[in-house]
């Protein structure tokens, strides 16, 4: 696709600069590819994610070495213009970024699934388990948003004493659990978007 891409717009993209938001993919590839098809351009490289769609992204932003300050700072308001912009100093920390935060919406709708289907299991009804699931998802998030504390603080100022949280916690801290399984997911994800590479 970016060959075809190439040879459609080929000399027509000198002068221009390339902000490629596909996982993986290097610069270097992406400039090889545009260079066969006529063009000796810039490459930057961005993870965004889905809630750009909602005004509220999080984008890691990589320039390679011929990307101008001025290329640089228009992909940059590019992206920031559907919300926050990290920008990453090595091209390679890209795959980690997509793992956590390109992929990451995927794992926070998945937790929402599961809240809302134990909530129906427990009796709820139907819009009653889905509204309670989603409502505190948006909630936590603006707490982590608006709020100085940590995570960590903030999960242990719920966490009363030998109370509801605590017994969740139980389950969902033990060693094998989210403390094995989220780093290890992290890993595929991280892994996968290595291969993207080609
Ligand atoms: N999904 C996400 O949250 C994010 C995705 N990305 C990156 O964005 C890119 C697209 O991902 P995503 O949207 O999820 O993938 P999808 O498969 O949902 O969408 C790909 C789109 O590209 C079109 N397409 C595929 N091949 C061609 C072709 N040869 N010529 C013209 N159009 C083509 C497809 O059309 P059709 O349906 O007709 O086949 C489809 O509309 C990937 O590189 C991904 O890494 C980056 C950040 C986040
Ligand atoms: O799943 C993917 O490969 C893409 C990249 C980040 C989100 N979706």
């Amino acid at each position: 696709m970016i060959d075809a891409l190439g040879k459609a717009l080929g000399p027509r993209l000198n002068g221009a600069a390339l902000l490629s938001v596909m996982a993986g993919r290097t610069c270097e590839a992406l400039s090889e590819a545009a260079r066969l098809a006529g063009a000796e351009i810039p490459v930057l490289r961005a993870m965004p994610n889905t809630p750009s769609s909602v005004g509220a992204g999080i984008s890691g932003l990589y320039a390679s070495a011929a990307a101008t300050p001025e290329q640089t700072s228009i992909c940059h308001d590019l992206l920031f213009a559907v919300g926050d912009v990290v920008p990453v100093e090595n091209e390679n920390d890209l795959s980690v970024v997509t793992a956590i935060s390109g992929s990451g919406p995927a794992y926070v709708f998945l937790l929402a699934e599961l809240l809302e289907k134990a909530g129906q299991q427990h009796g709820l009804a139907p819009n009653v388990a889905r509204r309670l699931a989603r409502g505190t998802i948006y909630g936590a998030g603006r707490m982590l948003d608006d709020l100085p504390e940590s995570a960590e603080d903030l999960r242990k100022a719920v966490t009363s004493p030998n109370g509801t949280t605590a017994a969740a916690l139980a389950i969902l801290m033990k060693p094998d659990a989210w403390p094995e399984t989220v780093p290890k997911a992290i890993d595929a994800a991280t892994k996968r978007a290595d291969e993207l590479a080609g």
